[in-house]
């Protein structure tokens, strides 16, 4: 579903990064893990079609969007591609329902058409945002402009998903109810979904494969659908089965 192999360079006057990403995989549900400044959120923007490697080439779903050798580079808007930013990127002056809106309009097409405008409706009333749907996104809760970011990112029908670090912004409280909506939503929209973490606990209960990024490349796949793999995951993201702690175990008792 999702067949990538780039390089890709950014530089500027003082700093250089090379990305030398590769990775081929059928799951539905894969994330990119790894440090920060490893290059995950330069290869899901590679993907999306806002920065361009130098090499390489990108398939989803069986369609070419980029190759170096052939020539073939897919405008971002062309691609199908839903991304959901790292703190939403919501319109601040915009309404729930226009930033949902937003990516199926544009200065020479400013309505959507009778059918975008019922996946729009759909969507709003899919999460809950019909209620909201003229508020201004400051007004809302943290979960609820996750919705609002996920919803945009849907309308445009895409063939993937890519989400950088959806759970960052909210309240960790709030992280666990998301992460199952989130999987329920993915699965009834039935699209694959490409998403960026730091937190292990993303990667345990929502993927099926994790592809762990260190300085620009690519150094391990784990198949974390598999249960042996489940353990050996925890190691390798440096994390030991917790003992059982009666005082946490209390703690958690009060907390509900
Ligand atoms: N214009 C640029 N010139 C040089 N280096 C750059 C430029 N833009 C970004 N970088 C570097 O590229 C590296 C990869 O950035 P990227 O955002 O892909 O990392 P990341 O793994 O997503 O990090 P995080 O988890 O913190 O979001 C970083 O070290 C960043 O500083």
């Amino acid at each position: 579903m999702i067949d990538l192999d780039i390089q890709l360079t950014l530089s500027d006057a003082r700093r250089r990064f090379e990305l030398s990403a590769r990775l081929s995989t059928e799951a539905r549900f894969a994330v990119l893990y790894g440090p920060s400044g490893s290059g995950k959120t330069t290869t899901l923007q590679a993907i999306a079609g806002l920065q361009q490697p130098t090499a390489g080439r990108i398939c989803i779903d069986g369609q070419t969007l980029f190759d170096h050798a052939g020539n073939i580079n897919v405008p971002g808007r062309q691609r199908r591609v839903g991304y959901l930013f790292q703190q939403y990127a919501l319109f601040p002056h915009l309404s729930v329902r226009a930033n949902v809106e937003f990516g199926l309009t544009s200065w020479y097409k400013r309505r959507p058409s009778h059918e975008q405008r019922d996946r729009v409706e759909a969507l709003l009333e899919s999460f809950g945002l019909s209620a909201m749907e003229n508020s201004l996104p400051r007004s809302l809760s943290g979960g609820q402009q996750q919705r609002v970011a996920l919803a945009r990112a849907l309308a445009c029908e895409p063939r993937i998903l890519l989400l950088d670090e959806p759970f960052a912004a909210l309240n960790p409280m709030l992280k666990d109810s998301l992460r199952a909506e989130l999987a329920a939503t993915c699965q009834q929209w039935g699209i694959p979904v490409l998403m960026i973490t730091h937190d292990p606990e993303d990667v345990v209960q929502l993927a099926q494969v994790a592809f762990v990024f260190e300085a620009g490349r690519i150094v391990r796949e784990i198949d974390v659908e598999n249960g042996r793999m489940k353990e050996h995951l925890a190691q390798s993201l440096g994390q030991s089965p917790a003992p059982i702690d009666p005082r946490r175990q209390k703690l958690k008792a009060w907390l509900g």
